[in-house]
């Protein structure tokens, strides 16, 4: 049976004599997970679970020296006993003990862990680099996966080699040179399935019904990448292949003993528990060294077969389980590993170097020894903190993880991170091996999945189904998608990716352990921002802009500017850019979401067309096919093709554009420039930030830091941005750009007051007049008199619901109505809900073509006419908008005319809304 809980105490361990002779326990108090009674969850309180005692024996009193209270605990094939009247559990021989669960340990992270735990820590840290192994690697295991999916060798080579091109040309590698080193170790892989034909049954083509035939992988017990997860063991990972149910890990290396090496078996070892999870029955590995077969047998002495094979037994997948637990044990507990947790000697270390350096500037304790000065102590604290909160964040992620089983398809579909009940249509084989898959969704049911998106697609379970990453390739009525294998796909979750996770830390330690010393002496406000005096005039209509271009083209260190809605911003940066351009600068256009970069490289390339300054052809937009705006493509670095040239048209780019998140791919951190400039800066975390500024001599940031703040899921230092912070630090380096070009006076009002100080005001008198009159075909004499306003407050008692209202969903179906009756056109009206519930429940009621959704998919964009609905009745537990933040992005929509919804009664209970009732009603 399995026993599942919470640490309820301290754990004893002990030596006992048995008829076996010493054994160690360990007694793990344990606080059991049962189900909530009526009687409890009817009540507010606690419900109380009952505490046991689990006796842990031998081996797994290993892991129980690192739990501490609080960590949860799973031992399966438990066995119950009666203690003095009291219900024990204790491990048996087929036991196994999961140190918190929840917590996926990638599999590549083990491996490194049992190699050195320092290893595995300073591979978090900074990340893998581009470099020519690495490149190689992945080219390698992409042709492995191609040929077992019965893909022709040479074929696969120049295809794997092409698509790599920039990344290849970057390391100043040839696409020959390339393709000649990964036939080298290809023909390993080839020899070895050739051998796997005439020894093995894997074909189910026999010699009998068709002896001429190629053996073809495709067809037999093969198959290609799979991804496993374990809701058991908290592990999760990419087996390379899998050959009859078990694994097939692929090395670049050379290995000239018979035995596998340990780390490699080890990884082998957690693939295959997680095969047994899924039912499966595995006795032995493989792992395949390609580079073997490369060696000349005149000079190398060994085994030279690069195919070993290896018994799977009990005590590895145990000793696994147990490594599995010390790292998850370490990172909750938030510790650092010095490195004396294992046994690699240093000396032998490829990354002694590193190592030392990184625990000498952080004054880490670390076998290995520290080089070189500690950084201040105020950098190491700012390490800290934000390790940590980073590391909180990951754990959300893994939350995301455990939802994939915790939740049914149901509940996650109404929580948007699922489509179920998808219809199967058909799987077809493509040229690369391949294969699409179609479905039918039977619902209008909306969910987080985009085109372009990574999803986990399965035939009915995402974790315990037959499921495989899949990419969408089209979603409407039918979803088109392409994976490596084929799956009777009737389901797609979101694919939870610690990827932005690991380019966060990696983007923090940069800026603190390679950044210069004036950078970091201005981030940490020991010293203030310098400027060029400037003289030109960049901008004549608008001041505060042109104050915002001398700033940034003038900035040695950093400027800031704040814009508040319609001010201009994207112009601003355009003209920015645009001047450094002028002065022979090389310049990175970044920010958060792929709309805000393409919306600034459109007003870059207006700019440029009518002044000819530069070549269009030097402006190169970074991204995925789907990321990038149809009419943003032409610009879009192509990544494959021949590697000189591709690295010739990045490198010889002026302007490159490219999301914060793209800027810590290997790719864009190989790039330097003279100036970064980042939109949408207040809705970016620190280290997100970092990942864009670390690329450049100086930056400027522009966003608003009284609209949406960093998205992230803790609650933790994260969740101010660099650009709030800096403005408080720095206010010498900042400018407000205070005329908006958006707005009627009247709607503007509230928010200038309550969020600008009062200092915001339309650009011009033809925007402060702004009404529904000026639109073709309306006319405000038409509304009835309390809808003639610019702004309006429409009064309903409200349902009294949590998180809809289905009477404000109603009226907002009349309001719509009226203002199609009185001319308007539906795409020009807009409407804002708090809760996605109330979303839904508006939509369904409204034409498609009227824009219903929360403020986060508002945020920089405007509409003529926005209808806002507050969903409260009764009493107002909080902002409703969660964030004053998020009502001031609302307020800020439109253009012409702007209608509250809502209980007056709830409103008046804040005093932000009451005074927003207000105006509203002057
Ligand atoms: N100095 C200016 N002179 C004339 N028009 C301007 C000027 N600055 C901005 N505009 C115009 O004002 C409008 C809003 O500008 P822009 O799109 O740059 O605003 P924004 O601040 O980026 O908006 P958002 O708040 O949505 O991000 C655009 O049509 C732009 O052309």
């Amino acid at each position: 049976m399995y026993v599942r809980g919470t640490v309820a105490g301290e754990v004893e361990v002990r030596t006992v004599s048995t008829s076996y002779g010493e054994s160690d326990l360990a007694e793990v108090p344990l606080r059991l997970e049962g189900e909530e009674s009526e009687a409890e969850a009817a009540s507010d309180q606690q419900p109380e679970y009952e505490t046991t005692t689990v006796t842990l024996w031998n081996k797994w009193t290993e892991s129980a020296e690192y739990v501490e209270p609080g960590m949860e605990l799973l031992v399966t094939n438990a066995k119950e006993e009666e203690y003095q009247g009291e219900t024990r559990y204790a491990t048996t021989g087929d036991s196994y003990v999961v140190v918190e669960p929840t917590f996926l340990v990638n599999v590549t992270a083990i491996r490194n862990w049992v190699e050195c735990p320092r290893l595995y820590y300073l591979n978090k840290l900074s990340g893998v680099p581009l470099n020519y192994p690495v490149v190689k690697g992945t080219l390698v295991h992409e042709v492995f996966g191609d040929l077992l999916r019965g893909r022709d060798l040479e074929e696969s080579i120049d295809a794997r080699v092409e698509e790599r091109g920039l990344e290849l040309g970057l390391l100043g590698e040839t696409a020959e040179g390339v393709a000649e080193d990964v036939r080298e170790n290809a023909q390993a892989i080839e020899g070895w399935l050739e051998q796997g034909r005439l020894t093995e049954d894997d074909s189910e083509a026999t010699a009998d019904d068709d002896s001429t035939r190629e053996f073809s992988p495709a067809e037999s017990s093969w198959r290609s990448e799979q991804l496993l997860i374990s809701e058991t063991f908290g592990i999760r990972g990419r087996a390379d292949a899998v050959r009859r149910g078990a694994p097939v890990e692929l090395k670049t290396g050379k290995n000239l003993k018979k035995e596998p090496r340990f780390k490699d078996k080890v990884q082998a070892a957690c693939y295959a528990l997680m095969l047994e999870e899924h039912g499966g029955n595995v006795d032995t590995g493989t792992l395949l060294y390609t580079k073997n077969s490369a060696l000349d047998r005149n000079e190398e002495t060994g085994d030279l077969t690069p195919a070993k094979d290896f018994s799977m037994g009990g005590g590895l997948l145990k000793f696994v389980v147990r490594l599995r637990n010390e790292l998850a044990a370490m990172e909750i507990a938030g510790d650092v590993p010095t490195g004396y947790e294992g046994s690699a000697k240093c000396e032998y270390c490829f990354e002694q170097d590193t190592c030392m350096v990184v625990s000498g500037r952080l004054d880490q304790e670390s076998k290995a020894g520290q080089i070189g000065q500690p950084i201040p102590a105020d950098e190491r604290e700012y390490f800290e903190r934000f390790y940590r909160a980073i590391e909180e964040e990951r754990r959300e992620v893994h939350h995301e993880y455990a939802k994939l089983w915790e939740q049914d398809a149901q509940e996650r579909a109404d929580d948007d991170r699922a489509l179920i009940d998808l219809e199967f249509v058909e799987k077809r084989p493509l040229e690369e091996g391949r294969w699409e898959l179609r479905a039918k969704r039977t619902s209008g049911a909306n969910s987080k999945i985009r085109e372009g998106d990574f999803v986990l697609a399965s035939d009915g379970h995402p974790v315990r189904g037959n499921s495989e990453l899949a990419t969408i390739e089209r979603l409407d009525e039918e979803v088109v998608l392409t994976a490596d294998e084929p799956v009777e796909v009737t389901r797609l979750d979101v694919y939870p990716s610690e990827l932005t996770t690991d380019r966060l830390l990696a983007a923090m330690h940069d800026a603190l352990l390679k950044g210069t010393e004036r950078r970091k002496d201005v981030l940490f406000g020991r010293t203030d921002p310098e400027f060029d005096t400037v003289s030109e005039i960049f901008i004549d209509n608008n001041a505060a802009q042109n104050e915002a271009v001398t700033k940034a083209v003038g900035a040695r260190d950093c400027a800031l500017i704040h814009g508040p809605p319609g001010t201009g911003k994207t112009y601003t940066i355009a003209r920015a850019i645009r001047a450094m351009v002028e002065r022979g600068e090389r310049v990175l256009l970044s920010a958060f979401t792929n709309r805000a970069v393409d919306n600034a490289l459109e007003a870059l390339l207006e700019q440029l067309e009518n002044h000819g300054e530069i070549d269009a052809d030097r402006v190169v937009r970074v991204g995925s096919e789907s990321g990038v705006r149809e009419d943003m493509q032409p610009y879009r670095l192509e990544r494959a093709g021949d590697p000189e040239d591709r690295v010739e048209t990045l490198q010889n780019a002026q302007v490159v554009a490219a999301t914060t998140a793209t800027c810590g791919s290997r790719v864009m951190k190989e790039q330097a420039f003279d100036a970064a400039l980042v939109d949408e800066a207040a809705q970016l975390t620190e280290p997100g930030t970092c990942a864009a500024i670390n690329l450049a001599e100086r930056f400027v940031l522009v966003g608003d830091h009284e609209q949406l703040p960093p998205v992230v899921r803790a609650e933790n230092d994260l969740t101010e941005s660099l650009f709030e912070r800096l403005v408080n630090c720095h206010p010498d380096a900042g400018v407000m750009l205070d005329r908006q070009y958006r707005m009627n006076q009247r709607i503007q009002a509230f928010a200038s007051r309550e969020f600008y100080d009062g200092k915001l005001r339309p650009a011009e008198p033809a925007v402060a007049a702004r009404t529904l009159d000026d639109l073709a075909g309306v006319s405000r004499d038409a509304l009835p008199e309390d809808l003639q306003d610019p702004v309006s407050f429409v009064d309903v008692d409200g349902d009294s619901s949590q998180y809809t209202d289905s009477e404000e969903a109603a009226r907002i179906v009349d309001l719509i109505e009226t203002y199609e009756a009185a001319g308007l056109e539906r795409d020009d009206i807009g409407v804002i809900a708090p809760f996605r519930a109330q979303v839904s429940e508006i939509s369904s009621h409204v034409p498609d073509d009227v824009t219903v959704d929360t403020v986060d998919r508002f945020q920089g964009s405007s509409q003529e006419i926005i209808i806002v609905s507050f969903t409260a009745t009764g009493t107002l537990e909080g902002p409703i908008f969660e964030d004053y933040r998020r009502i001031n992005v609302a307020l800020t929509r439109p253009k012409r005319a702007l209608v509250l919804v809502g209980d007056p009664n709830a409103l008046a209970t804040d005093p932000v809304y009451s005074r927003l009732l207000e105006w509203a009603n002057a």
